[in-house]
């Protein structure tokens, strides 16, 4: 492991706003910290960072301790929502400007040449000489990773990197960060609330609640066996019962007598094809895609079972 966290904890003034957090993150992966607003992921973050003392634990990167080691000694990369870029300097310069600070300059022509490779990385290949302020929240969000990815830090860590774009620029850029960080081979820890973003974005997730992490692991094993309810919920499974997690839409109409049993409410349409809308007492609506199946008239006795598919167990 490259990251690890081992027992951390983080106080304000005396209240802990992280407590015994514990997590793993190998070389060339990233990790979602995923939690609600409030929960701590920021505090976690700036630990590793170094911007907040531990009032216990250790944060160790390749095997050696980071206590004591400041910020700007431990070779990583920071994030922010707002990108954070210069107005006044183009996006060439913005890019470049990590490359130019002391003890990191190098010949021109070499950081021109890394310049035009990361903008290539971003997918801004002829935006080398425009303004922040002529560019759209997306783009601008992409020239502060370019930035961030340009001393090739050991450790790059974001912070809500999507959160202050619009729903369907969040979800296609979030694919497009997980396909830069893969191809610049970057280890990355990543905070945010959204469970889409965390599900595209990383390799791991690890959820953040009430300033403790209470899962951690491949998203294959945290998205197959959440540790309990709540757990399933900040993953974004609709419906929990019997010690299952189901996603919503991840039903079917059973062929026999199985399942549970409810009542047709009808049939809504979606983005993702019409879906009828079952009402189980106990456990509230369910929808179940039709896939082409007629629909079963208002009122009418259905029974369904989980899709395998769309299932965790607690
Ligand atoms: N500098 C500070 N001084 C005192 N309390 C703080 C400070 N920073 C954070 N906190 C408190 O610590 C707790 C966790 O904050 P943190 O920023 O880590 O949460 P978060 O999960 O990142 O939330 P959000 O998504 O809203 O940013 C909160 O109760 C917050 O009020």
């Amino acid at each position: 492991m490259t990251l690890v966290l081992d027992g951390v904890t983080v106080a304000y003034d005396g209240v802990p706003a992280l407590r015994d957090a514990s997590l793993e993150l190998p070389r060339g992966e990233v990790l979602a910290v995923l939690g609600p607003s409030g929960s701590g992921k920021s505090t976690l973050l700036r630990a590793v960072a170094g911007l907040e003392p531990l009032a216990a634990g250790t944060v160790t990167f390749d095997g050696a301790d980071l206590a004591g080691v400041p910020v700007h000694r431990r070779g990583f990369a920071l994030m922010f929502q707002d990108g954070q870029l210069f107005g006044h300097l183009s996006v060439a310069r913005n890019v470049a400007y990590p490359l130019r600070l002391p003890g990191r300059r190098r010949a021109r022509a070499a950081t021109r040449a890394r310049v035009a490779e990361l903008l290539e990385l971003v997918g801004l290949g002829g935006y080398a000489d425009r303004l922040p302020g002529t560019l759209s929240g997306g783009e601008r969000q992409r020239v502060a990773l370019a930035r961030a990815l340009a001393c090739d830090p050991r450790l790059l860590l974001l912070d809500e990197p999507l959160s202050a774009l619009d729903r369907g620029l969040r979800e296609r850029l979030a694919g497009d960060v997980r396909r830069i960080l893969v191809e610049a081979g970057t280890t990355a820890l990543l905070v945010t609330h959204d469970v889409d973003e965390a599900y595209a974005v990383a390799d791991r997730l690890a959820l953040v609640r009430d300033a403790a992490v209470v899962q951690s692991g491949t998203v294959a094993v945290v998205d197959a066996a959440p540790v309990d309810e709540r757990a399933a919920r900040q993953l974004g499974y609709a419906h929990v019962l019997d010690g299952r997690a189901v996603r919503r839409g991840a039903w079917r109409l059973a062929p026999g007598p199985d399942g549970l049993e409810g009542e047709s409410a009808g049939v809504v349409r979606t983005g993702v094809g019409p879906r009828l809308r079952v009402v189980v007492a106990g456990t509230g609506e369910l929808e179940v895609p039709l896939a082409g199946a007629p629909a079963p008239p208002v009122g009418a006795r259905v029974r369904v079972v989980p899709d395998p598919e769309g299932v965790a167990y607690l």
